[in-house]
């Protein structure tokens, strides 16, 4: 194999910064053409290849393309085969009557040895409808070794939440990591292979890599709108990292697989899809780490609606109406006085998937059977949550001092239409059987004169 690989930094690959920008990147010097993006013959004889990601004639404030300058054009390949859709579902969703009970997973079992992130990926439900570019899909993922195929999504862009274990996603515009703690997004259609870096101090396989994957059929995420919050906060754009060009020239068989309209299928190409030697546009993967998050909450009183905590969101066509929002629940200090500081109980017309990416959540007591890392919670449209009872008890009778919170890492897919589970994970036997009773217990404390309670 002759690998053009990325310029490396001490910590790993370089990046570009900035969300959304316009960049430029070529592995090999003078391989991106100079003033056009199609020229009669591309440089050192490479193809030029356009990829959207939005409609030609979308705002120019929401465009996204990219120019590839590739050893092969994509074109060159033979028909693809339907493969086995091993544990992926796609939307619409319908094998499971909708469920409105409050549910709880601990995290997927381990997986044979040989799984890779494609064959480990697992549905847990969704919403919308791929065909139709609207919705999502949960997937968790459980693997143990490196893909040595290529897959690419066409039904949409791919969250991916590590949680144990990093990644190392060679894509078509570079190479990207993701640790715990850190996202990646790959957008649809781009082709990637995961790998799970070596780790471990002797140099032997890193046992297992585990995680999280919002599937967005719908418009890209992007920044949310900052509003009276001002020009600066949230996550900062310039966090973002998107990978600088980096290309395999394999000849030789190699698999693709490539998911469409909710099914699998493969072809076997004589040269790696990775073989994209330059690119510049603004539709690229990136990476974020979720500690940089500059997370803003009240320096007066009360709990402020998690909307405060968004990462990226998925707009709808109905203004600030999300068709998905990625929200994190990011180490801060709480100082509200007189609040009840943990999240309030509340029924939500949104539908609320969480996940835990370490440590505990502050609405949720931690441990074995409680939400563990790893392990997720389902509050669908409308169904009553908030703080289990010892928090409720805890939180009530709390001495409030300014409280530093960062014993966690939590997130949340929150979606405008309920999640209908796969039949896996409403039968799974990692789905908790006694959910429910993390509020019992919430006793009557009402008198009518209120000199009692406090
Ligand atoms: O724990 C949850 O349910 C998520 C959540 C957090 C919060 O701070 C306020 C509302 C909400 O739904
Ligand atoms: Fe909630």
């Amino acid at each position: 194999m002759n690998s053009g690989d990325a310029r490396k930094t001490a910590e790993g690959p370089a990046y570009l910064s900035g969300f959304g920008n316009e960049h430029a990147s070529e592995a090999v010097p003078g391989a991106l053409p100079d003033g056009r993006n199609s020229p009669q013959r591309a440089p050192l004889g490479l193809y030029a290849e356009q990829l959207s990601g939005t409609a030609f004639t979308e705002p120019r404030a929401h465009n996204r393309r990219s120019w590839l300058y590739r050893i092969r054009p994509s074109a060159a390949h033979p028909a693809f085969t339907r493969s086995g859709d091993g544990a992926i579902r796609t939307g619409p969703f319908g094998q499971t009557v909708p469920d409105p009970n409050r549910l709880r997973w601990d995290p997927l079992p381990e997986p044979p040895a040989g799984t890779d992130f494609l064959a480990g990926l697992w549905t847990l439900g969704g919403n919308g409808d791929a065909a139709q570019r609207t919705g999502m899909a949960v997937h968790l993922y459980h693997a143990n070794a490196s893909m040595d195929r290529v897959f690419g999504d066409s039904d949409g862009e791919l969250l991916i939440v590590p949680e144990e274990g990093g990644l190392l996603l060679r894509t078509e515009f570079g190479v990207l990591h993701a640790e715990p703690g850190e996202v990646a997004l790959v957008p649809r259609g781009v082709r990637f292979r995961v790998e799970l870096p070596d780790t471990a101090p002797d140099g032997g396989r890193s046992p297992a890599a585990r995680g999280y994957v919002c599937e967005n059929y719908g418009a890209h995420f992007r920044l949310p709108d900052l509003g009276p919050i001002g020009a600066n906060g949230l996550a900062n754009p310039r966090d973002f990292r998107a990978p600088v060009a980096a290309y395999e020239d394999v000849e030789g068989p190699v698999e693709v697989v490539n998911k469409f309209c909710g099914h699998l299928w493969s072809a076997t190409y004589d040269h790696s899809p990775l073989d994209v030697v330059a690119w510049h546009g603004n539709l690229t993967p990136y990476v974020y780490d979720l500690r940089r998050f500059n997370v803003i909450g009240t320096v007066s009183y009360d709990h402020p609606d998690p909307s405060i905590f968004t990462v990226l969101t998925s707009p709808s066509d109905t203004p600030g109406l999300a068709d998905v929002d990625f929200v994190v629940f990011a180490p801060r200090w709480l100082v509200g006085e007189d609040t009840f500081r943990p999240p309030y109980f509340h029924r939500n017309v949104m539908s609320e998937y969480m996940g835990l990416i370490e440590g505990a959540y502050d609405a949720k007591t931690a441990g074995k059977g409680g939400f563990v890392p790893g392990g997720g919670s389902l509050h669908n449209m409308m169904s009553a949550h908030g703080p289990d009872r010892e928090t409720f008890d805890r939180a009530s009778a709390a001495e409030l001092r300014p409280q530093k919170v960062d014993d966690g890492l939590a997130f949340m897919f929150e979606t405008r239409r309920p999640l209908v589970l796969t039949p896996q994970a409403a039968r799974a036997d990692h789905l908790q059987q006694r959910y429910d009773d993390v509020w019992q217990g919430l006793e009557r404390h009402f008198r009518r004169s209120d000199d009692t309670l406090h």
